[in-house]
Order: C-alpha cells, then structure tokens, then sequence
C-alpha cells in the first residue's frame, strides 16, 4: 500500500486507466476520489465547467497555480491545440513528482512542462527563465490566500494582456473573498460566477472568471 494518499490515486491510475489516454486518466482519478479516498482535484463537475472555459478561450499559452497530482492539467492538455503548451507551479515536490508521472502516463508530457517552487518565486521569472510572453489562461487552484496576490503579480509583471481569462477554483469552499472582490471591483475584469459543488461532495463551491480588460 503506497504510503501517501496521492501515490495511491497514481497507483490506481496506472494499474486501470488507459495508458496515453488523458480521458481515461482523468476519469479514474475521478472514480478512485469519489469511490475510495477525497482528493482535491477540481473534479468532474466543476471539471465540466473548466472544460468550456478553456475549449472558448483556445488558448496557446495556459499558466496553472497548483498542480497537485496533475488532474486539471492533464484536463486541460487534453484539450490543447498542438503546438500550445501548459505551465504548472507546484511548491510541494513530492506532489510534483507524482503530476509528472501523471501527466506522462496520460501522455501529454509534450505540452505540460511542471515549475516546481512557490508562485511568488515563480511569476516574476517566466518572462525571462521560460521564455513566456503573455499567458492567455490562467487556471488558480493553489491556495486562496495567494489568489490576489498572484493576480496583481500577473499584472505587474505584464504576463496578462487584454483578453487574458483568469479561472479559479474554491471561491465558495473554502473561499476566495478578497480575489472575488479584487476582480470584481478593480474595474480591469469581466467577471462570471460559475456555481457548482466542491469535488466529490454535495457541498456548494463555484468557479469565478476574470477577463482581463487591460491595464
Ligand atoms: C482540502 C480541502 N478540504 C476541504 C474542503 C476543500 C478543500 C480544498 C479543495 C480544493 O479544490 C483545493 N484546491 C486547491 N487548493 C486547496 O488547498 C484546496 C482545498
Ligand atoms: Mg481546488
């Protein structure tokens, strides 16, 4: 019995899910949280919902905070037209390398590249260590009390641009209220309240996204 909760949720995967099929992976994890053990994946209902924000957005660039085990990425990748890549910041390593393995597994590794370290770190070197522009999406599903800061350090930074779609996760549960008031109130998003339910269970959550009007 693998000792860590998420090297069980990779064990599983790998010895069920269809190897190089990012549906299949995607949908054990789902079956493995609902059915044996709570993970925080974002899930398969607010999944859904991430699913049609990205497919809309079609971006070439995707920056998600907070990989995890890899679940949203390897959602995301999925979706991916070639050539656009996904960067993922993961502070924990030992999650990061169970997300790698994940992502391997599911065979997205060629548009999924893992920053291991903290956001805050991280942001202010993409421009100049990962050779990032701008981000067209951004997917934020670390830890709600970095949300704001995170935001204004894409702004700061220039790494959002006018149309860039920020989405993020827990606004309800456990709660993100200063990014919802940040980006509601600033005056530089559109934003849509997406209601839903946190990951396996009948709790309330939502998905809130912020489309960068400019600076
Ligand atoms: C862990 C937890 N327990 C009870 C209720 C919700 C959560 C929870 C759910 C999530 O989707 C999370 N996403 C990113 N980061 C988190 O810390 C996080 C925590
Ligand atoms: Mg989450």
């Amino acid at each position: 019995m693998a000792q860590r909760l998420e090297e069980r949720i990779l064990e599983y995967v790998k010895q069920h899910a269809a190897e190089g099929d990012p549906q299949s992976v995607v949908d054990h994890i789902d079956k493995y949280c609902s059915q044996n053990e709570w993970a925080m994946h974002v899930g398969d209902e607010k999944g859904l919902i991430l699913d049609q924000v990205v497919k809309e957005t079609n971006p070439t660039i995707v920056l998600e905070l907070g990989t995890y085990c890899g679940y949203s990425a390897t959602r995301i990748a999925r979706l991916l037209k070639p050539g656009s890549r996904l960067l993922t910041v993961e502070m924990n390593p030992e999650n990061a390398a169970v997300a790698k393995q994940m992502i391997q597994f599911a065979g997205v590794q060629d548009k999924v590249e893992i920053l291991e370290g903290s956001t805050e770190v991280i942001i202010p070197s993409l421009k100049t260590k990962y050779g990032v522009d701008r981000v067209d999406f951004v997917f934020i599903d670390h830890f709600s009390e970095r949300y704001t800061a995170d935001t204004k350090l894409l702004e700061e930074c220039q790494l959002i641009k006018k149309g860039s779609v920020l989405l993020a996760d827990n606004v309800v549960f456990p709660g993100a209220p200063d990014f919802l008031e940040y980006v509601r109130t600033c005056g530089r998003y559109d934003c849509t309240y997406y209601p839903s339910h946190l990951e396996y269970s009948d709790k309330l959550d939502a998905l809130e996204k912020a489309v960068f009007k400019g600076p």
